[in-house]
């Protein structure tokens, strides 16, 4: 059943005030991992249940209580709970979506400030932070919703909602919600939900659409070094003390090599290697090694080989150093020696892998490397969040029905991906409501998501919406 023309009709006609809406919610300054923004976040959540409420959708803040981040105790920002429609002859359609964002600074390189949004009249592109990872993707929904209220148009399924505000920071809180709602069976927010769709990951390229069956999971370490009880001179103390830097550094080094080996024993080992024909379906892929250079802007594929550089990122695990907590990293040159510093890095896993096999083995690894230091710092290693990698089956209606809504939009067959980012509480939808997930992507592979002058293109966000519409339809079409 194709989505009635009025309601891509609409979607055209109002584009300008949709992107007005996208650039109120990037306005908000919504980034959990910053204690100083988490009244943003919150605010975000009051914004966002303002406009679902607006839209017809009933919904509920659920408290997620309390946490602990850079040992600050923070009240966690609210999860929005929607639902609209209880037609018990329609199917029922379980969207998630998070409204929290990665840190930004101008500093960091953007090119225009990144909480306000940019509309490049030349280029098309929705410049600023979230635009496409995941304000724009949320608000696609809303723009669904604002369609079909204004025209009259009855929604074809029933559609629950689940939003949350700590995405990029572990997703605290939110997996505890899921089951409680689950374990109250037909009196829970999520009963009767037949599949779930989460528009929050990106095509492989920039001209074709996709689907996505499968997440990498994550688990995140912080490693500090400390000694000295203050920062040093290193004229007075060079050369005769312990430096916590040259041991985090050291210890760093030994994590991964240039060309992506994981270098922590077993680690690597658990994932066999893909044979023949799976290689081929990574060949088949609308993808070339211009592809990801563009993306990211510099020549440095790891590989000429399209399959090896799309199985480095979709079905291998990786390893990536993000950054020194403590260091001296200003202007001029300081000749300090940092007191105490923190190595911050995260492994990216894929079935057969969990934290659970995983993290011991990375303690241990640590551990034996520092002792072989003999350095008389201390060493301390935490895990600051993880969460298990996803694989779906895409012969599932779900998927089916996103295949028709791409072609009926995009005019074109999606490519099936699996992302190489995580999502941790797709697996916790997968595993405790038992139904089928599908991630159906708005953005392009180079719209920067956690990075500098993030943007989504403006036909990305108006044909995007009217994907999830159709998509709406075309699984109320399907029998189950
Ligand atoms: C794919 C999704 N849009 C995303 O960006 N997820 C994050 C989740 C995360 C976990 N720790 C910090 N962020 C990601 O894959 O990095
Ligand atoms: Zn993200
Ligand atoms: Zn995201």
């Amino acid at each position: 059943m194709p989505a009635p023309a009025k309601f891509t009709e609409f979607v055209d006609a109002n584009a300008d005030k949709f992107i007005q809406r996208l650039a109120d919610a990037v306005a908000i300054p919504s980034v959990s991992g910053e204690p100083n923004h988490r009244q943003d976040v919150v605010k975000m959540a009051q914004w966002l249940d303002g406009q679902l409420k607006s839209l017809g959708v009933t919904t509920k803040l659920v408290d997620l209580g309390k946490h602990v981040m850079d040992g600050e105790e923070l009240q966690l920002p609210p999860a929005i709970l929607g639902r609209i429609g209880d037609d018990p002859k329609k199917k029922t359609i379980l969207i998630y979506g998070h409204f929290d964002v990665q840190p930004a600074y101008k500093s960091d390189g953007w090119d225009t400030e990144p909480f306000k949004l940019v509309v490049d009249q030349k280029t098309g592109r929705l410049i600023g932070r979230g635009s496409t990872d995941d304000k724009g993707p949320i608000l696609g929904w809303l723009n669904v919703l604002e369609a079909h209220k204004a025209l009259g148009l009855e929604l074809p399924v029933n559609l629950r909602f689940c939003f949350e505000g700590m995405e990029e920071s572990g997703s605290e809180g939110l997996d505890d919600l899921i089951r409680s709602e689950t374990q109250k069976g037909k009196e829970g927010w999520f009963a009767g939900v037949d599949c779930v769709c989460i528009s929050d990951n990106y095509w492989l390229n920039d001209r074709t659409p996709c689907l996505t069956y499968g997440l990498r999971g994550l688990t995140y370490f912080k490693v500090t070094v400390s000694g000295p009880a203050r920062d040093l001179h290193s004229g007075m103390f060079g050369r005769a003390v312990h430096e916590p830097m040259t041991d985090l550094i050291a210890l760093m080094s030994k994590l991964v090599t240039p060309d992506g080996k994981i270098l922590v024993p077993g680690v690597d080992e658990m994932v066999a290697p893909a044979d023949e024909e799976e290689k081929k379906l990574y060949s088949s892929l609308d993808y070339s090694i211009a592809d990801v250079e563009d993306a990211v802007g510099g020549k440095i594929a790891i590989s000429e080989d399209k399959a090896t550089v799309l199985m480095g990122r979709m079905r291998n695990p990786s390893l990536s150093l993000h950054g020194i907590e403590g260091a001296f990293y200003g202007a001029g040159a300081k000749t300090v020696i940092p007191a105490k510093v923190s190595g911050k890095f995260s492994i990216r896993l894929v079935p057969p892998q969990t934290p659970e096999k995983v993290n011991p083995l990375v303690h241990k690894y640590l551990e034996s490397e520092f002792a072989k230091l003999n350095s008389k710092n201390k060493l301390e290693v935490e895990c600051l969040h993880d969460g298990k990698p996803w694989v779906a089956d895409f012969k599932h209606w779900n998927y089916e029905a996103a295949i028709k809504a791409t072609q009926a939009v995009y005019k074109k067959q999606p490519d099936l991906t699996r992302e190489g980012g995580s999502i941790p509480v797709t697996l916790t939808f997968a595993e405790s409501l038992g139904v089928n997930v599908l991630l159906l992507p708005m953005g392009r592979g180079d719209d920067g998501a956690h990075s500098t002058n993030e943007k989504l293109d403006r036909s990305n966000f108006i044909e995007g919406s009217k994907l999830l519409g159709t998509y709406l339809y075309e699984a109320a079409a399907i029998a189950k």
